[in-house]
């Protein structure tokens, strides 16, 4: 099921989508170094030496000597970057542009004053064969995708929980209560370790500051080094991204008209690794691969639990799609219960209101989109709007397109750690029949008596 890249085929034109990015990330970084006058000069003093500086493929870095901007375009590379090589020589856009051609500068040019190039014969719908893209959006889910969503899994991400086990706290009566509540999932995570991890959380003005603010960011990069947050960075590992398949999803959820940010670099805070302690412990590496995915709550208007939801329904819609190697992908939403950090109401928490979330997330998630933000604000604390990042994960579920209600698996709820009531939920899709023989999901809730 390929994606669609219809542009693919316009004749002479390469556009420069997710999987180009990917491909030429280093080569427009190093393009872009040279928007520095001090950079500039250097480069032109022994350009061997400098791009010695970045680590370039054999093509790219000739293609660089050479001046060649369509291989350097072939190869990853994006006109408005590699301009400014081209500006670095000296060369105007017209004289870039007309290199591409295979005209001589002084023809191009004449060609321009003449009108420029005429579109007949120069378009994909010149082409036989040519079919517009389609827009339908999936209402199914593909039962036979080399990507099977496996579970769902739900839990707080309070920074104090980070803490407590970074210095050994855990053991520690008030502590001791929230750390049994995962003693489960510890087991379950190792035998169900995914591929991937698509990792849903809110960035707590960490690696966003206030100079933007990206509503949905995808993480499309290599690698995510572990944010300091003024304590010192957690001393926990760095997390290792999934850029094909990030880049994939990327692709499939713009063209469902989710407009997301992409990020190839940036620090992880608390959000993102605390989850990743509580399920697999004090760990060398992590075991699994980590697309992040973070949604603004921090400053309004922030995304509705709708939209979120619907996100989801793209996301699954992207996961279906992927054509690549098996995966075993899990979606993971973070953040909440009921709390509230700021001002004389700090301190709220609502047990009534955050169990009534979690009945309703497991049984009628659609109808949890229907809760405005004014809801969770009031009901659940001004911190407490983190929750809709966990409608992502619940939309993508098998049960949204017509499949059968997830199992749940485990289900715990505390009160406090730090401020904050503790919520975790690990549910499943019904065991897709290429892994059933693998699978050992089992539910325990009878045992803990939820
Ligand atoms: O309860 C707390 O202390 C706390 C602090 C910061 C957070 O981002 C959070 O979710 C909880």
């Amino acid at each position: 099921m390929a994606l669609d890249k219809p542009y693919k085929d316009v004749p002479g034109t390469t556009i420069y989508d997710a999987e180009q990015a990917r491909k030429g990330y280093h080569l427009n970084q190093f393009a872009m170094s040279l928007m520095k006058p001090e950079n500039r000069g250097r480069f032109l003093a022994d350009q061997e030496a400098y791009l010695d500086e970045w680590p370039l493929n054999a093509v790219q870095r000739q293609a660089v000597l050479d001046m060649d901007l369509n291989t350097m375009i072939a190869e990853g590379g994006n006109i408005y970057f590699l301009s400014k090589i081209g500006a670095t020589h000296g060369l105007s856009f017209q004289q870039m542009a007309g290199s591409m051609t295979g005209m001589s500068e002084a023809a191009y040019r004449d060609m321009m004053i003449g009108g420029g190039r005429r579109p007949e014969g120069n378009r994909l719908k010149d082409l036989d064969g040519w079919t517009p893209p389609s827009t339908e959006k999936a209402t199914t889910f593909r039962p036979d995708a080399p990507a099977t969503y496996t579970s769902a899994l739900f839990t707080s991400h309070v920074p104090a929980i980070g803490a407590a086990m970074d210095l050994g706290k855990t053991e520690e009566p008030y502590w001791k209560k929230v750390f049994d509540g995962y003693e489960w999932t510890r087991k379950w995570a190792k035998e169900n370790t995914p591929d991937v991890v698509i990792l849903v959380y809110n960035d707590h003005a960490t690696a966003f500051d206030a100079s933007i603010i990206p509503t949905f960011v995808l993480g499309t990069g290599a690698e995510y080094p572990v944010a300091d947050e003024g304590y010192g960075p957690r001393p926990v590992p760095d997390v290792k991204g999934y850029p094909e398949f990030a880049a994939h999803l990327a692709q499939s959820i713009i063209q469902d008209d989710f407009d997301l940010t992409l990020v190839n670099e940036m620090v992880v805070d608390h959000g993102l690794t605390v989850p990743l302690s509580l399920v697999y412990g004090d760990v060398e590496e992590w075991p699994v691969k980590v697309i992040p995915l973070a949604v603004n709550v921090v400053q309004y208007p922030v995304p509705s639990g709708r939209r979120c939801y619907e996100l989801g329904k793209a996301l699954r819609r992207a996961i279906d799609k992927w054509d690549g190697e098996q995966l075993n992908v899990q979606i993971w939403g973070t953040g909440g219960m009921s709390h509230q950090l700021q001002g004389p109401r700090a301190g709220l928490i609502n047990k009534e209101w955050d169990n009534a979330f979690l009945d309703h997330l497991i049984a009628d998630p659609l109808g949890l989109t229907e809760w405005p933000h004014m809801e969770y604000v009031d009901e659940a604390g001004s911190e407490g709007i983190e929750l809709v990042d966990w409608l992502i994960a619940r939309g993508a579920m098998d049960d949204q397109f017509g499949g059968q209600s997830p199992e749940v698996d485990h289900r715990f709820y505390h009160v406090p750690a730090s401020n904050t009531a503790v919520g975790h939920l690990v549910i499943s899709n019904p065991v897709a029949p290429h892994l059933a023989a693998t699978a050992s999901v089992s539910s325990h809730l009878e045992e803990v008596g939820a």
